[in-house]
């Protein structure tokens, strides 16, 4: 019987093993990939070059995806692509792989080797993309290319969405494509995405890699600030300037951190999960979270990571002012970019901002915001969630922990809440602090061994898709 109640044939099982030949293959198509630099500057500044080019790149080294009868593909907002496999079983929902095209700027500074180059070097392929997105998005075609070779032909139907603009925030992309689904009548059993990976030596005191699933994403809101003063000599200065008003009002902003709300939401869940883990005492006061809820709280609070987790955060990220030296400067302009929690929305925050400025001086303007995500299922019954994890078990037997969690940065997946409420953003990678701090920053980069072994997890993925049961409990969960 199939997931839904319906008989059906079946394709064989086929092994992810890939030959040597096949090895060298995907990795030589991803640095190809890496080379094309498909920055996306701003939201009116993409490098469309780049981007056309990636569509005839994706189309060369991908032959078998574009040629088979049942994959449809067709490019929308000019530079995204979907895929809709058919699948041999159209009564089964179909499912969605969401990756990006784009990447942000990468200047030489910094880097070991050029950050559009792709070399390789002990064992590892540098370059703009590695990590986000290019891998993922290469993972996905390069296993989908060899299921087809291998005569694969997969039973549910899925999509695979490749957005354009997801830096700067997919609305020619993701959302484009999302709303050609919805006009089709499309439903999705569940999506996944970039947004969390197997995470390593994140929590001081537990040593164990654990994978986190993100179930959630935080809000955002790009806030300007904005005082206007009249201008004049500077010779006789007023007491104080429109720069004076409005860096007292960022600085206070920083130095007030909105509440923490760690409490009933993902975060809560895994850290029970990941309790037993920790040595003594830690696994009895995060067993305990009824009594130690207030302590554990102000721990998370103590590196930067952990804190985005339980709080909205705020950053200062522009400030422009002044005209002349020596001219009083007319007005003051910053932007603040803050990162929702998700048990807070934009409208609280935005108060809660104010009232921290608490200054009329200074003009609020909400460039632009969204809520929260809603948090995905991850029972027994979420499909998304639970095929997830049955492959996370079986290509990184080493994991014995899968937990829920929330996504600190945002995604293309945000686009598609009307098709699904399975959204799951995962990363089938180990990530430690320092490869972290490379997504956006520099020496971003992937071991070949890690690269091939997400091919692995989404041949593993598709396959698991198709089989006839919900996946069953992990031994370690029951
Ligand atoms: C208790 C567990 C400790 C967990 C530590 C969590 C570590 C965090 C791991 C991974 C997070 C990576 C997030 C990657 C996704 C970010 C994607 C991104 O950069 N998106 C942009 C979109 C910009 C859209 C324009 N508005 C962004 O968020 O800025
Ligand atoms: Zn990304
Ligand atoms: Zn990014």
């Amino acid at each position: 019987k199939g997931l839904l109640g319906k008989e059906h044939e079946r394709t064989p099982r086929i092994t992810s093993h890939f030959s040597q030949k096949e090895r060298v293959t995907m990795k030589e198509a991803l640095k190809g990939a890496i080379q094309i630099p498909t920055v996306s500057f701003s939201s009116k500044e993409l490098n469309t070059t780049a981007l056309t080019e990636f569509g005839r790149y994706i189309r060369k080294v991908f032959p078998t995806v574009f040629q088979t009868s049942f994959i449809q593909h067709e490019v929308v907002g000019e530079y995204s692509h979907l895929f809709m496999v058919r699948g041999s079983d159209p009564s089964l929902q179909p499912y969605m792989l969401l990756a990006h095209i784009d990447v942000v700027p990468a200047p030489d500074e910094g880097w070991d080797v050029p950050p559009f180059s792709g070399l390789e070097r002990d064992g590892f392929i540098y370059g703009r993309g590695t990590l986000d997105n290019k891998n993922s998005l290469m993972a996905i075609m390069q296993a989908l290319e060899l299921l087809l070779i291998r005569n694969y032909i997969p039973r549910r139907p899925f999509f695979i969405a490749l957005g354009h603009d997801e830096e700067v925030s997919g609305v020619n992309g993701a959302q484009k494509i999302s709303a050609l689904l919805q006009a089709r009548g499309i439903q999705l059993a569940f999506i996944v995405d970039e947004g969390s990976f197997i995470l390593d030596g994140f929590i001081p005191n537990l040593k164990k890699p654990f994978a986190m699933i993100s179930v959630s994403e935080k809000g955002a809101m790009n806030l300007m600030l904005q005082v206007n003063m009249t201008p004049g000599h500077s010779s006789a200065p007023p007491k104080e300037t429109s720069i004076g008003i409005l860096s007292a009002a960022v600085s206070r902003l920083e130095q007030t951190p909105m509440p923490n709300m760690f409490g009933d939401g993902p975060m809560k869940m895994a850290l029970q999960q990941l309790a037993n883990e920790f040595p003594f005492p830690a696994n009895i006061i995060l067993s305990n979270l009824w009594l130690f809820r207030p302590l554990v709280s102000r721990w998370m609070e103590r590196n930067d990571i952990t804190n985005a987790l339980v709080r909205t955060t705020t950053a200062l990220t522009m400030f422009n002012a002044g005209v002349k030296v020596n001219v009083i400067p007319p007005v003051a302009q910053a932007i603040v970019n803050l990162r929702i929690d998700p048990a807070q929305t934009v409208q609280e925050v935005l108060k809660l901002a104010k009232d921290i400025v608490a200054d009329d001086r200074v003009q609020f303007q909400v460039l632009d915001a969204f809520d929260p995500l809603p948090v995905s299922p991850s029972d027994y019954q979420a499909l998304g969630y639970q095929l997830l994890r049955q492959t996370i078990h079986s290509v990184f037997p080493e994991i014995n922990i899968v937990v829920p969690g929330i996504c600190i940065g945002n995604t293309d997946s945000r686009h598609y809440t009307n098709l699904t409420t399975g959204i799951y953003r995962f990363n089938p990678i180990y990530l430690q602090p320092q490869g972290f701090r490379s997504i956006h920053g520099i020496n971003e980069k992937i071991s070949v061994q890690a690269y091939e072994t997400q091919v692995k997890f989404i041949f593993e993925l598709i396959q698991n898709a198709d089989a006839d049961r919900m996946p069953a409990p992990h031994l370690h969960e029951l």
